[in-house]
């Protein structure tokens, strides 16, 4: 590409990225770590779509990765990766990633992800009807027009939904909604056929010429004559990608001796390295780099992104359809707590207030605030698939982590509402507790407080533990660590100071919704002093002497005290998200200056997203 072509390029905010002896090594504790990419040299163009061909394992991702700023953070990086030849930031929209996995909401339609994620993405001047065309021509031009309107499917939904292809497909399209200017796609073409492939490839460089995108893609099609030139030609009779991918893959070395793949790299090391295309791809990165330092003002514009309102007002919307269509969500919880609370009623039916329904009543309350609440885990898989969107979504920059934090808290309100005050109702009806409008609306409040404190402790488990099994497992010691130490199972005088008084009994949740029950039912009651005694003991005394309770304060201050925790929990939250964010790219840079194409997606919170 000319300079001048470049330059118009350039100051139509199109980007060159370059990147120059560029390695990665996997860190080890002990051991020396393993070299994952060598010194390479590279650039990618506006308008240009540069393809990244290689065998399975061969480090097509993690040169994606490291050039998008994403490598993980048990890796370490060296060389130099620049934007216009400076080390610069990208605003938001600028840039953006289609990894392997996709990682998509399964109960939405095709229309629906893309013109929810139109809605997220696009700034709030573009109209409302703007954005919807936009989507639907995205779709078109990824030729989903004949599933549009099929859900996505997947693992957690009943219906197969969409081919891998498909999906693949989509979460391209999500991302070149806002037409980044560098766009990084990790095998758009897994799962497509041949003919799919053509179509796909070619609408995305269609895309990349008028727009002047920079597309860099790793793909497993062919590459040209260099394998020939280097000593390794194509069989008239094989098919030139597997040959290439054969000739370099080294996996089957040991099975196939006549392969020798490991010699065959080494040839082809030596011959690029020799080679004319090497001297001048050294030539194009040293002039691309001169072009940037001459120019002195930013390159690449700001773009701009939709307010947090809509933000929070989309994500809400999105994930309340998602809650209301996945079973696992809520409904199987729903029809698990009302079988529940149905045997709670049996159980403890018509309780009344003799002597032993102290004990019954105890034991009741403290089923519904440790076990009711506890059973919230069952939505972790669902917690989880909810992360791991979000992970993707927040890495392009789509939206801040306090939308996604206080929309996913309102979506699950209305749910939560129905899940305590129906079964709820069964259990509190059939044990005959106390029978005033107040009592119950309490009763429900507080069982409805504590749904969104476990769920909020659950999301913040997700957060730090995205995988199933340890996730439950975490979260399920969690809460009995809190069980315990609530001043039941142990009274709270005779709890062991350290440790399960202070800190645990007053920071457990449960000690608030064991006494915030038990105030609501007790206080205003009064029982047989023993089986057979006339003598009667208020509910008050009861409180304080028989479960050992802080009477010194009214049952609103336990709810007031719940309340403040599931903003806490909430706050948490989003501080672990955000900690996150931080501190990857240290752990990634361990102290590198070289790094330009860092994904600060902190950067999006004022509406930047810097590479
Ligand atoms: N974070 C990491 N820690 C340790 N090893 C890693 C890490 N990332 C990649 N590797 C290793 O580096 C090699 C290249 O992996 P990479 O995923 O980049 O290959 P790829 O060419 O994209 O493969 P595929 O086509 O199968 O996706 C593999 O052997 C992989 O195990």
């Amino acid at each position: 590409m000319t300079s001048t072509k470049l330059q118009t390029y350039r100051e139509n905010g199109g980007v060159s990225l370059t990147w120059k002896d560029l390695s990665v090594k996997e860190v080890k504790e002990k051991e020396k770590g393993r070299a994952i990419l060598k010194g390479i040299t590279g650039y990618a163009l506006p308008g240009e779509l540069l393809a990244i061909m290689g065998p399975s394992g061969s480090g097509k991702s993690t040169l994606l990765d490291a050039l998008a700023g994403r490598l993980n953070s048990n890796t370490r990086q060296a060389g130099e990766i620049l934007i216009n030849g400076r080390k610069e930031t990208l605003a938001f929209g600028t840039s953006a990633y289609v990894t392997q996995d996709d990682a998509l909401m399964t109960t939405l339609t095709v229309r629906e992800a893309i013109t929810y994620s139109a809605m997220l993405q696009l700034p709030d001047a573009m109209p409302a009807s703007e954005k919807k065309r936009r989507a639907e021509t995205t779709i078109r031009e990824m030729g989903l027009q004949d599933c549009i309107d099929t859900r996505i499917g997947g693992s957690w939904s009943a219906a197969k939904g969409l081919s891998g292809g498909q999906k693949r497909r989509v979460s391209i399209c999500i991302e070149i909604l806002m037409r980044p200017k560098l766009l990084f796609l990790d095998e758009p073409t897994s799962g497509l056929d041949s003919a799919a492939s053509y179509h796909v490839m070619k609408r995305i460089a269609h895309l990349a010429r008028p727009e002047g995108m920079t597309v860099i893609a790793s793909i497993h099609q062919p590459a040209a004559e260099f394998f020939a030139s280097a000593g390794f030609p194509c069989p008239p009779q094989r098919n030139p990608s597997d040959h290439y991918l054969r000739t370099v893959n080294k996996d089957f070395d040991e099975q196939d001796s006549t392969t020798a793949a490991e010699e065959n790299i080494e040839i082809l090391v030596k011959s690029y390295q020799s080679s004319e295309i090497s001297q001048q791809t050294e030539q194009q990165v040293a002039g691309i780099c001169q072009l940037g330092r001459a120019s002195r003002r930013r390159t690449v514009q700001k773009g701009s992104q939709a307010s947090f309102v809509t933000q929070c007002s989309v994500l809400t919307r999105r994930s309340f359809v998602n809650m209301y269509r996945d079973l696992g969500y809520y409904w199987l919880r729903f029809a698990i707590y009302l079988g529940l609370c149905f045997c709670v009623g049996t159980v403890f039916y018509d309780v009344g207030h003799d002597f032993g329904s102290i004990q019954a009543r105890g034991s009741m309350l403290l089923f519904v605030a440790a076990f009711l609440t506890f059973m919230t885990i069952g939505g972790f898989p669902s917690f989880v698939e909810d992360m791991k969107i979000f992970g993707r979504e927040r890495l392009n920059g789509h939206y801040e982590v306090g939308s996604f934090v206080l929309s996913h808290a309102l979506s699950s309100i209305p749910y939560l509402i129905i899940v305590s005050l129906i079964p709820g109702a069964v259990a509190y009806l059939l044990v005959g507790l106390q029978r005033t409008p107040q009592h119950f609306a309490f009763f429900t409040t507080l069982l409805f407080l504590c749904m969104l404190l476990v769920e909020s402790l659950m999301m913040i488990v997700a957060s730090i533990v995205p995988n199933y099994l340890m996730g439950i497992m975490t979260g399920a010691g969690i809460q009995g660590l809190m069980i315990l130490s609530a001043g039941f199972f142990r009274l709270p005088h005779d709890l062991p100071n350290w440790f399960w008084k202070y800190p645990m009994y007053h920071v457990a949740f449960h000690k608030y919704a064991n006494q915030g029950f038990y105030k609501n039912e007790f206080v205003g009651l009064e029982f047989p002093r023993t089986n057979n005694a006339g003598t009667t003991i208020d509910g008050e005394e009861i409180l304080r002497y028989v479960w050992e309770m802080e009477t010194g304060y009214s049952k609103w201050v336990d709810l007031g005290v719940l309340t403040g925790m599931v903003v806490v929990y909430r706050a948490v939250f989003w501080g672990v998200l955000k900690f996150g964010e931080k501190i990857k790219p240290i752990l990634r840079g361990g102290g590198s200056a070289k790094r330009a194409t860092t994904v600060d997606v902190d950067a999006c919170s004022d509406g930047e997203n810097a590479v």
